[in-house]
């Protein structure tokens, strides 16, 4: 089968498709779009019909190419990173050192009994954290399971998974497309790719190469992924129609899997407990391993025997080795999760827990987080009827029959525009509208002026949809008598610089002049100080339907009709949130696409103070004139970043971390995607998030409230509160034990505890007491502390004052006990060192 030209691509000749070179070669969907149907099945050496000739091949291909599937990680498998996690933590290391000389020196006991915590300690945080990716990652499976498969002229249904380049595969409406498809077969066929593209909107598809050449003038360029009409990608959904398809490309040659590859390679920070453990970890074992030293040279100076001296050593350094942290720390943490996903957070990355506690700054967008996501058209204004912002017609809670007689030609015409360019749906199942809840706000608002939805009756010729960067929409359509017009809607702004006529109250088309172009402005900008989202409408005649492409440099000359005002109330948690977010001084910065004057009325209605909108207020413009450093000074003062778009999250990260400020930082749409994976702790929205979102975040809000990042937050320090207090009581117990048995090799007094016992204390201390301690329900006062700073040490003044304190209890009660035991008789009997040890016990688990 040499003569077959997808072997030479496999064999990588010219520029192929090898999968090694996945990622500095063309992709496979760019290749493919500009090639006929029958180019693009010779080149894979499959048929149209039937699908690859025999299962010989398609083994071949497998071969070459692996599975069909993604994974966010390397493919390293399990018990490699099971193994990695003992060698990564030099606590692990030195414990399992530890062990080692236990077993050397024949302690086989203690051996056992560290290498079984290790055993616990690892396998506890390795099974947790993946299980908690697993079960996401199963939430979140845009590969489907199974796919309609044709090979050798056989229909079957298989996992997706197996397919290779050249497979042929069947596709319908709500399928998720199962590989990067060259379509060789549509039917009235719509695709979302929204979680690739961002592209609210469906694309239609058919079989017709992309011709080159429209995207030869400017060199390097590449056909953009949208453009690709005639490719499927894998993850999309199947909206409308069906089709079939020659996979061009799987795993990670998909344009899919090119996104994941982007965000891996932004590095995660390390967490702060992740950081104070590893320099507590150094410190610690080096203090203890140096004070050990110098107990055991002293020891030897004094004569005393090699091996007693050498034994208590390893027993003291086992003891001050503080191993039941990181098992403490893994199941406090573990704990955590189980909590806050009750609470309805759910965390993707253990570790994140405790960074929360840290996190100073949380950038929130508005729409749907802090608002209730639900909108009614609440305001209308008119230019030609309504003169002027002081005739803003109210629509909430007045009389129905009113509005009727108010249906001047601007009134009708803003409304019949929101109604035709609109891409919400009635369910007859659900017995709503779905869709985009502006969209659904500007048909339900029909009805108050008894109008019904006349998309029936006009038929769409194109559409320029809906994106946070354009800022509007624009619906090109032939109503019933043949009459085509753009409808176009969206940010006022944008509107009103496209505009050049307004429609009057009787239907007239009205030159615009500056002067009006100001009253439009001051009735928006008055709306929008309401804290409604306001929107303008506007329409263009065009005399023929197919003259021009329909692009968005062509919207222009619009003739402006009118601007609705939509409510869109706040969250009722929010405000309180907000308030003891506040009190813990957390800066709280509202980022939105809106414009500024709705999102101040919507801040202060939640107590984001706005005392100067000058510089409390930055808008997406100002934003892309400003250097990092520029935004990173004045950002302290910043509480919203209005008319942003999703691009500018990375921006608003990059500067606040630099200022080494912790962020939290929300979204939702794939553009968000790379800000969520900069920020320390990235937050997806459950219900409203993009699977791409969910996947780049640490945490996951269920419910897509604000206010659960308080609870989170709240969780978060709390669980760090426990840690601490854990710390104090090892430290306390360790620090006893080093100190009693320096004390006595100082002044020549016979060891009050032998090495088996302090051994037997180190691992009782780090037993059910120790953990009850991690246990404790979070303490609620908590939120008035402020948030830790990434640099503070774990130990703090605070926490060592207490632990000295437990500690010289413990010492001088012990010391008390031993002198008098062993001068009752002048001699050292068992029931000396028993009541020594049964005093230091109970004297620890006092300090608890
Ligand atoms: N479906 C739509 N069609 C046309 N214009 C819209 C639509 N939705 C919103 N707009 C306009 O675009 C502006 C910004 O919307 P955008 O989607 O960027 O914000 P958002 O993401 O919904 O809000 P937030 O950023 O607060 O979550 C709105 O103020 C509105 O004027
Ligand atoms: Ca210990």
């Amino acid at each position: 089968m040499s003569d077959n030209p997808f072997e030479s691509v496999v064999r990588g000749t010219e520029g192929g498709i090898l999968p090694s070179e996945a990622s500095n070669t063309p992709s496979p969907s760019l290749e493919f779009c500009t090639m006929s149907v029958e180019e693009a099945a010779a080149a894979l050496g499959t048929n149209v019909q039937n699908g690859l000739p025999n299962i010989n091949e398609v083994r071949n291909r497998q071969q070459a190419y692996g599975i069909n599937e993604i994974t966010a990680d390397e493919d390293e498998p399990l018990w490699r990173k099971f193994l990695g996690t003992f060698v990564s933590d030099p606590l692990i290391m030195l414990l399992i050192g530890s062990a080692a000389v236990s077993f050397v020196m024949g302690n086989i006991d203690d051996a056992v009994s560290i290498t079984l915590a290790i055993i616990i300690v690892v396998t506890v945080g390795f099974v947790q954290e993946h299980r908690s990716e697993k079960s996401i990652e199963a939430l979140n499976r845009l590969v489907p399971a199974e796919c309609h498969l044709i090979r050798a002229g056989q229909e079957s249904r298989l996992l997706a998974s197996v397919l290779v380049p050249g497979d042929l595969v069947h596709f319908g409406v709500g399928d998720r497309i199962p590989a990067d498809l060259r379509i060789v077969k549509a039917v009235d066929l719509s695709i979302d790719e929204s979680n690739l593209t961002g592209e609210n909107e469906p694309v239609h598809k058919s079989t017709q190469q992309v011709s080159k050449d429209s995207y030869n003038d400017i060199p390097g360029s590449l056909v953009p992924l949208a453009d690709r009409t005639c490719i499927a990608y894998m993850g999309t959904l199947v909206r409308e129609g069906h089709g079939k398809g020659i996979v061009v490309g799987t795993a990670k040659n998909t344009a899919f899997g090119k996104v994941f590859e982007m965000m891996n390679s932004i590095e995660k920070p390390k967490t702060p407990l992740q950081t104070a453990m590893d320099k507590l970890g150094k410190d610690l074992s080096l203090l203890s391993f140096g004070l050990i030293g110098v107990i055991c040279l002293i020891g030897i100076i004094q004569g005393r025997s090699w091996l007693e001296m050498f034994q208590i050593s390893v027993s003291l350094a086992v003891a001050a080795i503080p191993e039941g942290l990181p098992i403490i720390v893994t199941v406090t943490l573990a704990l955590g999760v189980l909590r806050m996903a009750k609470r309805r957070a759910i965390i993707r990355r253990l570790p994140s827990v405790e960074t929360l506690g840290s996190v100073n700054v949380i950038c929130s967008d508005k729409t749907g987080t802090l608002t209730a996501n639900h909108m009614t058209v609440s305001k209308l204004w008119c230019l030609g009827t309504m003169s002027n912002k002081s005739n803003i017609m109210n629509l909430s809670g007045a009389n129905n029959s009113n509005f009727k007689n108010h249906l001047s030609d601007d009134v009708l015409a803003t409304l019949r525009i929101g109604n035709i360019c609109n891409n919400s749906t009635y369910s007859q199942e659900h017995v709503k509208f779905l869709g985009n809840p502006t969209d659904i706000a500007l048909l339900e608002v029909l009805r108050k002026f008894g109008l019904d939805d006349q998309r029936s009756r006009v038929t769409r010729v194109a559409e320029i949809s809906f994106s946070s960067k354009r800022k509007f929409m624009a619906v090109k359509a032939t109503d019933s008598n043949g009459k085509t017009a753009i409808y176009v809607k969206g940010a006022y702004e944008k509107i009103l610089e496209k505009s050049t006529h307004f429609i009057n109250a009787e239907g007239k088309v009205v030159k615009l002049d500056n002067g009006l172009k100001n009253v439009i402005s001051d009735s928006a900008n008055t709306l929008a100080s309401e804290g409604l989202r306001t929107l303008a409408f506007a329409q263009l005649e065009v005399s023929n339907p197919s003259e021009k492409p329909f692009t968005e440099g062509e919207i222009s000359g619009l003739t402006f009709a009118g601007l609705l005002g939509m409510n869109d109330p706040p969250r009722s948690t929010v405000k309180a949130a907000v308030e003891r977010l506040s009190e813990g001084s957390v800066h709280i910065i509202m980022i939105t696409g809106d414009a500024e004057n709705t999102a101040v009325n919507i801040a202060r209605q939640i107590g984001i103070p706005v005392v100067n909108p000058e510089t409390a207020v930055l808008t997406g413009d100002r934003l892309d004139n400003m250097t990092e450093d520029q935004l990173a000074s004045i950002i302290d003062h910043v509480n919203i970043f209005a008319r942003a778009t999703p691009e500018h999250k990375l921006n608003i990260v990059s500067a606040l971390q630099k200022r080494g400020d912790i962020v939290a930082m929300t979204g939702d749409g794939v553009n968000d995607a790379p800000a969520l994976k900069l920020a320390d702790i990235g937050v997806s929205m459950g219900k409203m998030g993009t699977d791409v979102a969910k996947e780049a975040s640490d945490m996951v809000l269920t419910d897509d409230d604000f206010s659960t990042i308080l609870t989170a937050i709240e969780e978060g320090k709390g669980i760090f509160n426990n840690i601490q207090n854990f710390l104090t009581f090892q430290l306390s117990t360790s620090v006893a034990a080093l100190s009693l048995v320096a004390i006595s090799t100082a002044f020549k007094l016979p060891n009050p505890l032998n090495a088996m016992q302090i051994l037997w204390i180190n691992i009782l201390m780090d037993g059910p007491p120790a953990q009850s301690l991690g246990v404790e329900p979070v303490d609620h006062e908590v939120m008035q502390k402020p948030p830790r700073k990434r640099t503070d040490k774990i130990l703090t003044v605070d926490v060592f004052k207490r632990l000295l304190q437990s500690a010289a209890l413990i010492i001088v009660g012990t010391i008390y006990i031993f002198i008098k035991e062993m001068t009752e008789d002048g001699q050292i009997t068992a029931r000396d060192t028993t009541m020594t040890f049964t005093c230091f016990v109970f004297l620890t688990c006092s300090t608890l």
